[in-house]
């Protein structure tokens, strides 16, 4: 990055490197800032006299001016955020998905509306998947396919325009989970941007982040209710983001 007798300094770097600060905020760091915000809380009584990090220029001067950029690219929208989550289910551990599901969004202040496709009205359901800004949609796996009435919704979805939402399949299962598979299909259908791992890993480089969410049986475990609350986490970042 520096060429032959360059300055490592910011200061006299010939050039205002603010651009490449925030690009690369934007490009590596954002993804994180969940960590960056605990961080600027932690160093908040510091008399910082140099910030040097492990990538571009040390910075001496105007430190209070790079740290509020960090703290303002990391800080989360006080826009009102809606989730709604629909599950079927035979014996509710897909329902105790779709509550751990809840609790998470509650915790991270997002509003949350829950259904069981086969006691709510689907009307109602649709309407509330039209104000939505995510929609987890989660079913358990009964003879290779999704189970109670959720494939009429998921037609019914793929005929609205849902653009601009955030979408995610999950499910509880016991051997192949074939339902969670299908669910991610028909959401695929719809014009609401789906998560996948593949586009997490691409987007941020995270692995411990998986969809469509799958759970063998029930989700009782640490590490199976971790991995849901990993996906709750990751999408409540997501809206609640301000860049
Ligand atoms: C009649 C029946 C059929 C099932 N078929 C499948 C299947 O084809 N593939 C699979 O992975 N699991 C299958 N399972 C397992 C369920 O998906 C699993 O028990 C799951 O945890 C049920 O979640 P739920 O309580 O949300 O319905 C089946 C279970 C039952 C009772």
């Amino acid at each position: 990055m520096f060429k032959n007798n360059a300055s490592i300094f910011a200061d006299e770097a010939g050039f205002d490197i603010t651009e490449d600060f925030i690009g690369y905020y934007q490009a590596i760091i954002h993804p994180h800032r969940r960590y960056v915000r605990t961080l600027i809380e932690a160093i908040s009584d510091l008399d910082i006299e140099m910030i040097a990090p492990s990538h571009g220029f040390a910075i001496r001067h105007d430190i209070a001016k790079f740290i509020d950029l960090y703290a303002s690219m990391s800080t989360e929208t006080k826009d009102d955020k809606k989730v709604v989550i629909v599950y079927a289910t035979l014996k509710n551990n897909t329902k105790k998905m779709a509550n751990i599901l809840k609790d998470c969004f509650v915790e991270n202040q997002i509003k949350v509306e829950l259904w069981d496709v086969d006691k709510a009205d689907e009307t109602e359901i649709l309407n509330s998947i039209a104000s939505a800004d995510a929609v987890f949609v989660g079913s358990s796996t009964k003879y290779a396919d999704m189970t109670g009435k959720l494939e009429d919704l998921l037609q019914q979805m793929q005929k609205m325009n849902l653009e601009g939402k955030l979408a995610a399949a999950f499910g509880s299962y016991g051997w192949s989970g074939e339902a969670i598979e299908v669910v991610q299909d028909y959401l695929n259908g719809t014009n609401m941007k789906v998560q996948s791992t593949s586009d997490v890993i691409k987007s941020t480089g995270m692995t411990h982040v998986e969809f469509p969410v799958r759970i063998r049986f029930y989700p009782t475990e640490d590490e199976k209710v971790k991995k849901i609350k990993n996906a709750a986490e990751f999408v409540s970042d997501l809206l609640l983001s301000v860049i």
